[in-house]
Protein backbone atom coordinates (compact mmCIF):
# COMPACT_ATOMS: atom_id res chain seq x y z
CA UNK A 1 0.00 0.00 0.00
CA UNK A 2 1.58 3.24 -0.62
CA UNK A 3 -1.37 5.97 0.88
CA UNK A 4 -0.83 9.10 2.83
CA UNK A 5 -2.91 9.98 5.54
CA UNK A 6 -3.64 13.55 3.77
CA UNK A 7 -4.50 12.05 0.33
CA UNK A 8 -6.25 14.76 -1.74
CA UNK A 9 -8.26 11.36 -3.81
CA UNK A 10 -9.70 9.53 -1.01
CA UNK A 11 -13.20 11.24 0.28
CA UNK A 12 -11.64 12.76 3.72
CA UNK A 13 -12.26 15.84 5.82
CA UNK A 14 -10.13 18.94 6.04
CA UNK A 15 -8.08 19.41 8.72
CA UNK A 16 -9.39 20.02 12.05
CA UNK A 17 -9.08 23.96 13.22
CA UNK A 18 -10.27 22.79 16.64
CA UNK A 19 -9.17 19.82 17.44
CA UNK A 20 -10.41 20.06 21.27
CA UNK A 21 -9.06 18.92 24.26
CA UNK A 22 -6.26 16.55 23.51
CA UNK A 23 -5.58 13.45 25.89
CA UNK A 24 -1.72 14.11 25.68
CA UNK A 25 1.14 13.07 23.38
CA UNK A 26 -1.07 11.19 21.34
CA UNK A 27 -1.75 11.30 17.47
CA UNK A 28 -3.99 14.31 16.14
CA UNK A 29 -7.17 14.01 14.26
CA UNK A 30 -6.62 12.91 10.88
CA UNK A 31 -8.02 13.29 7.25
CA UNK A 32 -9.61 9.46 6.78
CA UNK A 33 -13.24 9.96 7.08
CA UNK A 34 -15.08 7.86 4.95
CA UNK A 35 -18.30 9.17 4.84
CA UNK A 36 -17.41 13.02 4.32
CA UNK A 37 -17.51 13.19 0.49
CA UNK A 38 -18.78 9.65 -1.06
CA UNK A 39 -20.42 6.28 -0.08
CA UNK A 40 -19.18 2.80 -1.33
CA UNK A 41 -20.33 2.05 -4.63
CA UNK A 42 -23.94 0.66 -5.09
CA UNK A 43 -24.66 -2.72 -3.62
CA UNK A 44 -23.41 -6.15 -6.01
CA UNK A 45 -24.52 -9.03 -5.93
CA UNK A 46 -22.56 -10.81 -2.90
CA UNK A 47 -21.08 -14.67 -2.93
CA UNK A 48 -22.64 -16.61 -1.52
CA UNK A 49 -20.31 -18.14 0.60
CA UNK A 50 -17.20 -16.32 2.72
CA UNK A 51 -14.99 -16.16 -0.47
CA UNK A 52 -11.60 -14.27 0.23
CA UNK A 53 -12.16 -10.65 -1.10
CA UNK A 54 -8.75 -9.38 -2.84
CA UNK A 55 -8.34 -6.34 -4.08
CA UNK A 56 -5.14 -5.58 -6.46
CA UNK A 57 -2.44 -7.31 -4.89
CA UNK A 58 0.89 -5.56 -4.70
CA UNK A 59 2.81 -6.76 -7.92
CA UNK A 60 6.04 -7.84 -5.48
CA UNK A 61 4.89 -9.00 -1.86
CA UNK A 62 7.10 -8.10 0.49
CA UNK A 63 7.63 -10.85 3.04
CA UNK A 64 6.92 -9.06 6.05
CA UNK A 65 3.51 -7.49 5.88
CA UNK A 66 1.16 -6.00 8.46
CA UNK A 67 -1.79 -7.41 9.10
CA UNK A 68 -5.22 -6.11 10.85
CA UNK A 69 -8.00 -7.98 12.10
CA UNK A 70 -10.84 -6.24 12.52
CA UNK A 71 -12.77 -8.33 14.57
CA UNK A 72 -16.77 -7.00 13.75
CA UNK A 73 -19.11 -9.97 14.29
CA UNK A 74 -20.91 -7.92 17.55
CA UNK A 75 -24.47 -7.67 18.18
CA UNK A 76 -24.24 -4.78 19.82
CA UNK A 77 -26.78 -5.13 22.66
CA UNK A 78 -25.93 -2.05 24.63
CA UNK A 79 -26.76 -0.22 21.24
CA UNK A 80 -30.44 -1.37 21.34
CA UNK A 81 -32.39 -3.53 18.94
CA UNK A 82 -31.33 -3.64 15.29
CA UNK A 83 -29.13 -4.73 13.22
CA UNK A 84 -25.35 -6.55 13.87
CA UNK A 85 -23.54 -3.27 15.53
CA UNK A 86 -20.56 -2.79 12.53
CA UNK A 87 -23.43 -2.48 10.14
CA UNK A 88 -25.27 0.30 11.88
CA UNK A 89 -25.05 3.62 10.14
CA UNK A 90 -22.77 6.55 11.48
CA UNK A 91 -22.99 9.25 8.90
CA UNK A 92 -24.75 7.60 5.97
CA UNK A 93 -22.41 4.30 5.92
CA UNK A 94 -21.73 1.63 8.27
CA UNK A 95 -19.37 1.59 11.59
CA UNK A 96 -17.34 -1.39 10.08
CA UNK A 97 -16.74 1.16 6.46
CA UNK A 98 -15.53 3.85 8.33
CA UNK A 99 -13.25 1.39 10.60
CA UNK A 100 -12.22 -0.18 6.94
CA UNK A 101 -11.53 2.96 5.54
CA UNK A 102 -9.02 3.90 8.03
CA UNK A 103 -6.99 1.22 7.94
CA UNK A 104 -7.14 1.22 4.31
CA UNK A 105 -5.47 4.80 4.64
CA UNK A 106 -3.14 3.88 6.92
CA UNK A 107 0.51 3.71 4.90
CA UNK A 108 1.68 0.64 6.54
CA UNK A 109 -1.03 -1.63 7.06
CA UNK A 110 -0.61 -4.49 4.29
CA UNK A 111 -3.89 -6.97 5.07
CA UNK A 112 -7.14 -6.39 6.71
CA UNK A 113 -9.11 -9.65 7.68
CA UNK A 114 -12.41 -8.60 8.74
CA UNK A 115 -14.34 -11.02 11.14
CA UNK A 116 -17.94 -10.58 9.90
CA UNK A 117 -21.16 -11.13 11.56
CA UNK A 118 -21.80 -14.63 11.13
CA UNK A 119 -24.92 -15.17 9.32
CA UNK A 120 -24.40 -15.29 5.53
CA UNK A 121 -26.40 -11.88 5.79
CA UNK A 122 -23.70 -10.17 7.71
CA UNK A 123 -20.94 -12.01 5.86
CA UNK A 124 -22.48 -11.06 2.49
CA UNK A 125 -22.99 -7.41 3.62
CA UNK A 126 -19.56 -7.01 4.59
CA UNK A 127 -18.24 -8.60 0.89
CA UNK A 128 -20.90 -5.91 -0.13
CA UNK A 129 -19.32 -2.76 1.64
CA UNK A 130 -15.69 -4.15 0.91
CA UNK A 131 -16.31 -3.63 -2.69
CA UNK A 132 -17.55 -0.65 -2.45
CA UNK A 133 -14.31 0.57 -0.84
CA UNK A 134 -12.16 -1.34 -3.20
CA UNK A 135 -13.58 0.85 -6.36
CA UNK A 136 -12.60 4.06 -4.00
CA UNK A 137 -9.05 2.76 -3.10
CA UNK A 138 -8.37 1.62 -6.56
CA UNK A 139 -9.68 4.74 -8.04
CA UNK A 140 -6.93 6.41 -5.87
CA UNK A 141 -4.04 4.20 -6.89
CA UNK A 142 -4.18 1.98 -3.50
CA UNK A 143 -4.33 -1.14 -2.76
CA UNK A 144 -5.05 -3.36 -0.18
CA UNK A 145 -5.35 -6.87 0.79
CA UNK A 146 -9.15 -7.79 2.30
CA UNK A 147 -10.73 -11.15 3.58
CA UNK A 148 -13.78 -12.02 4.90
CA UNK A 149 -14.49 -14.52 7.61
CA UNK A 150 -17.47 -15.26 9.61
CA UNK A 151 -16.98 -14.70 13.36
CA UNK A 152 -17.91 -16.48 16.76
CA UNK A 153 -19.43 -16.29 19.82
CA UNK A 154 -17.07 -14.15 21.61
CA UNK A 155 -14.82 -11.29 20.61
CA UNK A 156 -11.93 -13.67 20.96
CA UNK A 157 -13.16 -16.37 19.01
CA UNK A 158 -13.83 -13.79 15.97
CA UNK A 159 -10.15 -12.61 16.42
CA UNK A 160 -8.98 -16.06 16.84
CA UNK A 161 -11.22 -17.05 13.43
CA UNK A 162 -9.44 -14.17 11.13
CA UNK A 163 -6.33 -15.27 12.73
CA UNK A 164 -6.55 -18.23 11.12
CA UNK A 165 -7.25 -16.74 7.67
CA UNK A 166 -4.39 -14.57 7.98
CA UNK A 167 -1.64 -15.14 5.12
CA UNK A 168 2.02 -16.71 5.66
CA UNK A 169 4.11 -13.44 5.38
CA UNK A 170 1.95 -11.00 7.97
CA UNK A 171 4.07 -10.99 10.63
CA UNK A 172 2.70 -8.11 12.48
CA UNK A 173 -0.93 -8.29 13.57
CA UNK A 174 -2.82 -5.52 14.99
CA UNK A 175 -6.39 -6.03 15.99
CA UNK A 176 -8.86 -3.73 16.12
CA UNK A 177 -12.71 -3.14 16.88
CA UNK A 178 -14.63 -1.97 14.48
CA UNK A 179 -16.94 -0.46 16.81
CA UNK A 180 -14.07 2.31 17.58
CA UNK A 181 -15.03 3.49 13.87
CA UNK A 182 -13.05 6.92 14.11
CA UNK A 183 -9.77 5.89 15.04
CA UNK A 184 -7.49 8.06 13.81
CA UNK A 185 -5.00 6.74 10.91
CA UNK A 186 -2.45 8.25 13.46
CA UNK A 187 -2.93 5.83 16.04
CA UNK A 188 -2.59 3.17 13.93
CA UNK A 189 0.51 4.12 12.52
CA UNK A 190 1.96 4.97 16.29
CA UNK A 191 0.81 1.33 17.48
CA UNK A 192 2.18 -0.49 14.31
CA UNK A 193 5.66 1.95 14.67
CA UNK A 194 5.87 0.40 18.23
CA UNK A 195 5.72 -2.99 17.52
CA UNK A 196 8.38 -2.42 14.91
CA UNK A 197 10.43 -0.89 17.72
CA UNK A 198 10.69 -3.53 19.59
CA UNK A 199 7.80 -4.09 22.02
CA UNK A 200 6.25 -7.60 21.14
CA UNK A 201 2.53 -5.81 22.26
CA UNK A 202 1.32 -2.76 22.42
CA UNK A 203 -1.84 -1.18 23.68
CA UNK A 204 -3.23 2.72 23.43
CA UNK A 205 -4.48 4.09 26.60
CA UNK A 206 -5.69 6.91 28.44
CA UNK A 207 -5.99 8.36 31.75
CA UNK A 208 -8.96 7.58 33.58
CA UNK A 209 -11.52 10.33 33.75
CA UNK A 210 -13.62 10.03 36.47
CA UNK A 211 -13.15 9.35 40.36
CA UNK A 212 -13.22 5.69 40.84
CA UNK A 213 -15.20 3.50 43.17
CA UNK A 214 -15.29 0.19 44.88
CA UNK A 215 -18.57 -1.13 45.64
CA UNK A 216 -21.07 -3.75 47.08
CA UNK A 217 -24.41 -3.63 45.91
CA UNK A 218 -25.25 0.50 46.26
CA UNK A 219 -22.46 0.73 49.10
CA UNK A 220 -19.34 2.53 48.35
CA UNK A 221 -16.67 0.32 49.87
CA UNK A 222 -13.74 2.62 48.99
CA UNK A 223 -12.11 4.85 46.60
CA UNK A 224 -9.37 3.18 44.21
CA UNK A 225 -6.22 5.04 43.13
CA UNK A 226 -6.63 5.86 39.68
CA UNK A 227 -3.43 7.31 39.15
CA UNK A 228 -2.28 3.78 38.50
CA UNK A 229 -4.92 2.87 36.33
CA UNK A 230 -5.82 3.22 32.53
CA UNK A 231 -8.29 2.66 30.14
CA UNK A 232 -7.78 0.65 26.98
CA UNK A 233 -8.32 1.26 23.50
CA UNK A 234 -7.77 -0.55 20.04
CA UNK A 235 -5.84 -1.13 17.72
CA UNK A 236 -3.39 -4.04 19.69
CA UNK A 237 -0.29 -4.59 18.11
CA UNK A 238 1.46 -7.59 18.55
CA UNK A 239 4.46 -9.83 16.91
CA UNK A 240 1.83 -12.32 14.73
CA UNK A 241 4.25 -14.74 17.06
CA UNK A 242 3.29 -13.81 20.31
CA UNK A 243 -0.47 -12.86 19.51
CA UNK A 244 -0.57 -16.88 17.98
CA UNK A 245 0.54 -18.47 21.02
CA UNK A 246 -1.50 -16.13 23.10
CA UNK A 247 -4.71 -17.44 21.72
CA UNK A 248 -3.53 -20.98 21.50
CA UNK A 249 -3.16 -20.96 25.19
CA UNK A 250 -6.42 -18.39 25.75
CA UNK A 251 -9.39 -20.66 27.32
CA UNK A 252 -12.36 -20.05 25.34
CA UNK A 253 -15.18 -20.74 28.05
CA UNK A 254 -13.41 -17.67 29.65
CA UNK A 255 -12.52 -15.06 27.08
CA UNK A 256 -10.73 -12.31 27.42
CA UNK A 257 -11.92 -8.79 26.82
CA UNK A 258 -8.95 -7.74 25.01
CA UNK A 259 -6.06 -9.62 23.20
CA UNK A 260 -3.36 -7.84 25.84
CA UNK A 261 -5.04 -9.71 28.38
CA UNK A 262 -4.07 -12.86 26.68
CA UNK A 263 -0.60 -11.76 26.57
CA UNK A 264 -0.59 -10.32 30.22
CA UNK A 265 -2.22 -14.45 31.07
CA UNK A 266 1.36 -15.85 29.45
CA UNK A 267 3.23 -13.40 31.93
CA UNK A 268 4.34 -11.76 29.54
CA UNK A 269 5.25 -7.49 29.00
CA UNK A 270 2.30 -4.99 27.24
CA UNK A 271 3.65 -1.71 26.41
CA UNK A 272 1.53 1.39 26.34
CA UNK A 273 1.51 4.08 24.03
CA UNK A 274 -1.15 7.09 24.71
CA UNK A 275 -4.48 6.42 23.13
CA UNK A 276 -6.68 9.29 21.15
CA UNK A 277 -10.09 10.52 22.11
CA UNK A 278 -11.72 9.80 18.95
CA UNK A 279 -10.58 6.22 19.10
CA UNK A 280 -13.60 5.58 21.76
CA UNK A 281 -15.70 2.61 21.16
CA UNK A 282 -19.21 3.04 19.47
CA UNK A 283 -21.05 1.37 22.74
CA UNK A 284 -24.52 2.97 23.76
CA UNK A 285 -26.83 5.04 21.66
CA UNK A 286 -24.94 8.25 23.30
CA UNK A 287 -21.69 6.91 22.10
CA UNK A 288 -23.33 6.89 18.82
CA UNK A 289 -24.51 10.55 19.25
CA UNK A 290 -21.11 11.58 20.29
CA UNK A 291 -19.78 9.76 17.17
CA UNK A 292 -22.32 11.48 14.74
CA UNK A 293 -21.17 14.92 16.14
CA UNK A 294 -17.48 13.96 16.11
CA UNK A 295 -17.82 13.10 12.39
CA UNK A 296 -19.87 16.85 11.80
CA UNK A 297 -17.04 18.74 13.27
CA UNK A 298 -14.53 16.73 11.14
CA UNK A 299 -16.51 18.07 7.74
N1 LIG B 1 -18.79 -12.25 19.18
C1 LIG B 1 -18.21 -11.08 18.97
C2 LIG B 1 -18.40 -10.01 19.88
C3 LIG B 1 -17.80 -8.79 19.60
N2 LIG B 1 -17.05 -8.64 18.48
C4 LIG B 1 -16.48 -7.35 18.14
O1 LIG B 1 -15.64 -6.87 19.15
C5 LIG B 1 -15.62 -5.46 19.16
C6 LIG B 1 -15.80 -4.94 20.59
O2 LIG B 1 -17.00 -5.44 21.10
P1 LIG B 1 -18.18 -4.54 21.67
O3 LIG B 1 -18.05 -3.16 21.24
O4 LIG B 1 -18.30 -4.82 23.09
O5 LIG B 1 -19.37 -5.07 20.74
P2 LIG B 1 -20.60 -6.00 21.01
O6 LIG B 1 -20.19 -7.31 21.56
O7 LIG B 1 -21.29 -6.00 19.71
O8 LIG B 1 -21.42 -5.15 22.08
P3 LIG B 1 -22.55 -5.63 23.09
O9 LIG B 1 -21.83 -6.25 24.26
O10 LIG B 1 -23.26 -4.36 23.45
O11 LIG B 1 -23.45 -6.62 22.37
C7 LIG B 1 -16.75 -4.99 18.22
O12 LIG B 1 -16.19 -4.45 17.04
C8 LIG B 1 -17.53 -6.24 17.98
O13 LIG B 1 -18.14 -6.32 16.70
C9 LIG B 1 -16.87 -9.72 17.61
O14 LIG B 1 -16.18 -9.58 16.59
N3 LIG B 1 -17.44 -10.92 17.89
C1 LIG C 1 -10.98 -4.64 23.34
C2 LIG C 1 -11.64 -3.47 24.00
O1 LIG C 1 -12.08 -2.55 23.03
C3 LIG C 1 -10.62 -2.77 24.87
O2 LIG C 1 -11.18 -1.69 25.51
C4 LIG C 1 -12.84 -3.87 24.83
O3 LIG C 1 -12.45 -4.59 25.93
C5 LIG C 1 -13.89 -4.64 24.04
O4 LIG C 1 -15.17 -4.40 24.50
P1 LIG C 1 -15.92 -5.24 25.62
O5 LIG C 1 -17.08 -4.40 26.02
O6 LIG C 1 -14.96 -5.46 26.75
O7 LIG C 1 -16.33 -6.50 24.91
Amino acid sequence: MSMSTADPDLPGPAADPDPGPDPGPGPAPVAADPGSTAAPAPPEPAPAVAAPTTTAPPTTAPTHRVAVVVPAAGRGERLGPGAPKALRELGGLPLLAHAVHTLLAAPSVDVIVIAAPPSPEGVAEVHRLLSGLADLAEAAGHRADTRVVPGGATRQESVALALAALPEDCTTVLVHDAARALTPVDLVEAVIGAVHGGAAAVIPVLPVADTVKAVEGDLVTATVDRSGLRAVQTPQGFTRELLAKAHAAADPAAPATDDAGLVEALGLPVRTVPGHAEAFKITTPFDLVLAEAVLRRRR
